[in-house]
This record gives structure tokens, sequence and C-alpha cells, in this order.
């Protein structure tokens, strides 16, 4: 079966100046990568070059069989990416994850799924709040709500998604990964955090 994604010789510039590369990376359905590497060593950039949002200078991506474009509406059923937190400034949180369950096909079985969620993930005295007034934790804990309104993703794009987590949200955190990836769902996770990456990944990529 064809991966579900492939990188061969992918470089990206920045103002003429290398920031990530050549790389190779090559995930199967159901596994899991972790890219370890200091600040500035071009995690971030590889996310975005996977998650469609820009396309690199030299090399070929491909995620599902096609190059990944974010714009796509079956990238995006295909593809769950946790990066910089963004909100609806007039929405709550369990408005995001109803919105993130119908568009996903939840349909009538939206609130069930989004209260579940919202339980599991800690939210349960804050779904009526706007995600902006709640803590930075909190926030990343809705957008890791995202994974369980949803059916599984092909592959899940985590930058760094311990940020602002403490002990015990780390490991929900890592039990939620597994559980993705028991579905199936290939996972590629740019973190700093090495026992998440020994816990929840069977193979790890280095970059400089
Ligand atoms: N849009 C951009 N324009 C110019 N330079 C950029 C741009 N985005 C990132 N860079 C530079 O590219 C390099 C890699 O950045 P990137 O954010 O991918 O690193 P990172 O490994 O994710 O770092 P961190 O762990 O701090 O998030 C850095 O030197 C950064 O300053």
């Amino acid at each position: 079966m064809e991966p579900v994604l492939t990188a061969d010789g992918v470089v990206q510039r920045y103002g003429g100046r290398r920031v990530l590369g050549p790389i190779d990376l090559r995930l199967e359905a159901g596994g899991g990568l972790a890219v370890r590497g200091a600040n500035g060593s071009g995690k971030s950039t590889l996310v975005r070059i996977v998650a469609g949002r820009e396309a690199p200078d030299e090399g070929g991506v491909r995620v599902c069989g096609k190059p990944p474009r974010e714009a796509d509406l079956e990238f995006r059923r295909d593809v769950f990416v946790l990066d910089e937190a963004v909100f609806y400034p007039d929405l709550t949180v369990r408005e995001h994850l109803e919105l993130a369950a119908i568009g996903h096909g939840a349909g009538g079985g939206a609130a069930d799924l989004v209260g579940r969620a919202v339980e599991r993930c800690r939210l349960a005295g804050h779904a009526d709040m706007a995600p902006g007034r709640l803590s930075k934790g909190l926030q990343q804990l809705m957008m890791l709500a995202g994974l369980l309104v949803r059916p599984p993703a092909r592959l899940a794009v985590l930058d760094e998604p311990e940020r602002h987590l403490d002990g015990d949200a780390r490991d929900l955190l890592a039990v939620l990964v597994e559980e993705a990836r028991e579905q199936g769902t290939a996972v590629l996770l740019a973190t700093h955090d090495d026992a998440l990456a020994e816990r929840v990944c069977d193979a790890r990529t280095d970059l400089s």
C-alpha cells in the first residue's frame, strides 16, 4: 500500500537561506514518526509543508497520494493538523468543537460527540466560554479535543502539541495519540518532549 506520507529531498529556503533539508520521510498508516531538533531547526517549516500551507523550494511531498494542499476539502478530511491555536472570537469552546464535528459529518450526533470530548479533555467547566478567555493549556486541550469529534484522520500532523500542557495533560495527549495510531492514523509529531516521542512514536528523524 502507498505510504500516507512521503517526502523526497525536501528543501526550504527563506531569503536565500536554507532552513530545512534536504529531508526524506516515509510514514505508513498507523505509524508514528517524531521530528526532533533544536529551536529553529525547521520543525515548524516541515509541518507547514506537510500541512499544505507552503510548497518546498526543492523536492516533493505526497500526502495520501497527492501533493498536500490545505485548501483542498479532501485533504482537510484526511489530515488533522494541530499547530498554532486560532479561534473565532465569538464562538465558545463547545461551538468550535460542534463546528468541527459537523464539518466532519457528525450530523445529529454532534452534540453528544462534543459532550464526550469536552469531558475527556477536561474542558467541562469551560465549554461555554470563548477559548480566548482560557489558559493556553486549556486552549491546547481544546485543539486536541478536535481529534475526538471527527472520524479517524489518515494523517495527524502535530507541532509541539505538548506546549502549555502539565504532566496530566501530557499523559492524556499521549493516550490520544496512541489511540489515533491504533485506529490507523499515521502521526507526524514535531516535539521537544523526548519522553512523549519515545512513548508514542516508533521512528524519529533529527533536524540539525
Ligand atoms: N516565514 C519565514 N521567513 C523567514 N524565515 C523564517 C520564516 N519562518 C521560519 N523562518 C526561519 O526558519 C528557521 C526554521 O524555523 P522553524 O520555525 O521551522 O523552526 P522550529 O524548529 O520549528 O523552531 P521552534 O522549535 O523554535 O518552533 C528559523 O531560523 C526561522 O527564523
